[in-house]
């Protein structure tokens, strides 16, 4: 195998009581598109904050505790350099009030304070993120006027701006509309063919997945399959990770 992006080692995350990961074992090849998929609470939001090296229960009360390893790129998350990752939260979790610009929130990126002012180098480069993703025009728009779609390609060019190795995304489609979506895959697509990018991304949307991901990660609490998505997502194991997956509102199930 080839060189790795993310290795774990009996990974767990415990809540209390409540076991939300266990046993993750991964070697998630670098330059690899990953779709992770699993139903509501499975620990793929959590997976991935572990990946990030935040700790499991910063959003939360309560006591996380993780046992296992994680390293990305042979080295545990929280000592990669910060210009290697990039995160795209869940939509819903984006604050429109702040009185901030598109261009300013690209800028954030690039620095870890707020950019009160921007030098014409920053300016250059956040501006060619925007670009990036079919953003430009959004670049002096206050966030407070942009739809769920159009904010989620200003995060995607924060993302990008300072050109990681590892992307993670986490329900990036959700609230996109289906040409939104097909723009996102394109943007995704092109950044990792530029740049040979590992992307991992939580999507609830097995259709798509199969058809952009080079792999899919089915969890539920564990890994239920790591595989091409043609394997990951064959009924057997949907309904593991699903258990009954017949409903007329699923996706349609790859056999
Ligand atoms: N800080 C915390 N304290 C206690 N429990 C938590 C905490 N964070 C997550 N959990 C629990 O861990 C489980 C996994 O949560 P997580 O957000 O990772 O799931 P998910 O697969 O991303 O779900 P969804 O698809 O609904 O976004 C859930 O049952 C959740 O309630």
């Amino acid at each position: 195998m080839g060189a790795l992006a993310v290795q774990t080692y009996d990974l767990g995350v415990r809540f209390g009581d409540f076991q939300a990961l266990y046993g993750i074992n991964l070697e998630i090849p670098q330059g690899s598109f990953v779709a992770i998929v699993g139903p509501n609470g499975a620990g793929k939001s959590t997976l991935l904050k572990v990946l990030l090296g935040l700790d499991p229960g910063n959003l939360r009360d309560g006591e996380a505790r993780l046992v296992g390893r994680a390293e990305v790129f042979g080295q545990a998350p929280k000592a990669l350099p910060a210009s290697w990752v990039g995160y795209v939260p869940q939509v819903k979790s984006f604050d429109r009030s702040f009185p901030a610009l598109a261009l300013e929130v690209v800028v954030s990126g690039l620095r870890r304070a707020w950019p009160f002012s921007i030098g014409p180098r920053e300016r250059e480069v956040a501006l060619a993120a925007l670009a990036q993703v079919g953003a430009a025009h959004l670049a002096e728009r206050p966030l407070g006027r942009l739809s769920g779609g159009e904010l989620q390609r200003v995060y995607l060019a924060r993302s990008l701006v300072r050109q990681p190795k590892l992307l993670m995304l986490d329900e990036p489609a959700t609230g996109v509309d289906v040409v939104g979506e097909a723009d996102l895959y394109r943007h995704l697509e092109a950044y990792q063919r530029q740049s040979g990018a590992t992307i991992l991304m939580i999507t609830h949307d097995w259709e798509a997945a199969s058809h952009h991901a080079s792999h899919v990660l089915l969890l539920n609490r564990t890994v239920i399959a790591f595989d091409p998505p043609g394997l990951a997502l064959r009924h057997e194991c949907l309904s593991r990770a699903f258990g009954h997956v017949g409903h007329a509102h699923d996706a349609p199930v790859i056999r």
